[in-house]
């Protein structure tokens, strides 16, 4: 964001400061409000968001919580936590500055002041802060999730009933569609926010990895364990075990999380002492519900203690108006990391994003957005500064539907011609199609 665009409130109980202070930054900002009674800051910062407010740490009020300047700060991040305090202070008041740092205020400003000095930190503050367009669904704690689909906000208000609670989650869908991001919002909103979430991504630990990653080591259990080490599930006591990728453990490495889970309890190699654990647990897989219910690949009983409530992600294309929020969010996003913009977009730009299929969910867009960012020559996009990656462009559906229809008819043709021990003529009488045709097909199949 940049300074012209900034809303500042000046709160002060000298007439003066508010003057002078109107004066100094009127022609630098958007719009600049000033007030005397710290009394009337709830309701101002109810009515119209602030990006910096500056605020006087030394009133002479009533307030009788120690100094009145933290306490207004304090209201200020209440009502506001995304607006910065820059606290105005007497020079020896050092020691009071730097605590209300530590209590969330941004800078401080000693006076008498050097205008240079206001006018820098209210330009660092507002450098910081994010170009204002997207809407941004701010949603589970410090977790940006953005989107306003129904299918969205069906996510959001499953996050919302079970977060508080301690039910393991089970968080399904493609590749790409955020269930990273639901994991950590669960964890946020939920009475653990305050102690560690630690995301293992199972899938690609090997099975000595997986038992030493989860459940830590002894020095000498093995050749290169020259100290003690916590596994995560210890990591995460108190908090939240986030297991991404959880479709992808062998039947052991189910089992050995299952009695994990029945007996809260882990012993880590080469160790005979149990060690309780207090864990959340929210796994994730990119598998359909349908391919964990394969008995043979995954366990029911395990099935059924990771899964107390699950959440399907919906896939970015069945998403709606979400594709064009996430292009506009991802855009001043890289448009403030690379220094570039502000972007505006031709129509054609977002049609082209609506007509693809997105087989990489957000992550491909945001990819998109991002290459589109750092190409761009103009400020306004269009269609041709969007280039999607070959990688990330799988088959559709009917690619994917022809390709196993041609496995099996090939297969099915192998099988036959090998029961009629090579006989064409009886293998396409099986078949029910021509000799002509059967060969035609042994060409395309190269057999
Ligand atoms: N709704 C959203 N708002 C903002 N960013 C998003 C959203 N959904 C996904 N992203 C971004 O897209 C990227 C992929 O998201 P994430 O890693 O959560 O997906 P995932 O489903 O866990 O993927 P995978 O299955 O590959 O692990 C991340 O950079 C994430 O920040």
């Amino acid at each position: 964001m940049q300074l012209k665009d900034a809303k500042i409130l000046v709160i002060d109980d000298d007439p003066d400061v508010l003057i002078a202070l109107r004066l100094l930054l009127k022609s630098h900002v958007a719009e600049i409000a000033v007030e005397k009674k710290p009394s009337n800051l709830s309701a101002i910062i109810s009515a119209k968001k602030f990006d910096v407010v500056i605020l006087d740490m030394n009133f002479n009020g009533l307030v009788n919580t120690g100094n009145e300047g933290i306490f207004w700060l304090n209201k200020i991040k209440e009502l506001s936590p995304e607006t910065d305090v820059i606290l105005i202070t007497a020079y020896g008041d050092i020691e009071l500055a730097i605590r209300s740092l530590k209590e969330g205020a941004s800078d401080f400003i000693i006076k008498p002041w050097q205008n240079e000095k206001v006018i820098e930190s209210v330009t660092e503050m507002v450098r910081k802060k994010k170009k204002p367009g997207a809407q941004i669904k701010q949603k589970a704690g410090d977790t940006r999730i953005v989107g306003e689909s129904e299918e969205i906000k069906n996510v959001f208000a499953k996050i919302e009933k079970v977060a508080p609670t301690d039910a393991n989650i089970l968080i399904l869908g493609e590749n790409g569609t955020g269930k990273d991001l639901v994991a950590r919002a669960i964890h946020d909103n939920s009475r653990r926010k305050n102690k560690p979430f630690v995301k293992v991504d199972v899938g690609a630990l090997t099975s000595t990895l997986f038992e030493s990653e989860l459940f830590g080591y002894k020095k000498g259990a093995f050749t290169d364990a020259r100290e003690d080490r916590k596994g995560r599930f210890e990591a995460a006591n108190g908090g939240t075990l986030f297991l991404d990728e959880i479709g992808n453990i062998s039947l052991r490495q189910q089992a050995r999380l299952l009695t994990v889970l029945q007996n809260r309890t882990i012993t880590p190699l080469g160790s005979n002492e149990l060690v309780p654990i207090d864990i959340r647990l929210v796994c994730a897989t990119n598998l359909k519900i349908s391919e964990l219910s394969d008995e043979s690949k995954f366990r029911k009983d395990l099935i059924y203690r990771i899964n107390t409530v699950d959440i399907l992600m919906p896939p970015l294309r069945a998403r709606g108006t979400d594709i064009t929020l996430l292009t506009r969010y991802f855009l001043d996003l890289y448009a403030e990391k690379y220094g570039k913009g502000p972007f505006k977009t031709e129509k054609s730009f977002l049609e082209k994003l609506k007509k693809h299929p997105f087989p990489g969910n957000v992550r491909e867009l945001q990819y998109v957005v991002e290459r589109a960012v750092i190409m761009a020559e103009k400020s306004v996009l269009k269609d041709q500064d969007l280039s999607f990656s070959a990688i990330e462009s799988v088959p559709d559906q009917q690619e994917m539907d022809d390709l196993r229809l041609e496995t099996v008819e090939k297969n099915t043709i192998l099988k036959v011609i090998d029961k009629n021990k090579g006989n064409i003529s009886k293998s396409a009488k099986e078949l029910g199609i021509t000799r002509a045709a059967l060969y035609r097909r042994l060409d395309k199949y190269d057999l």
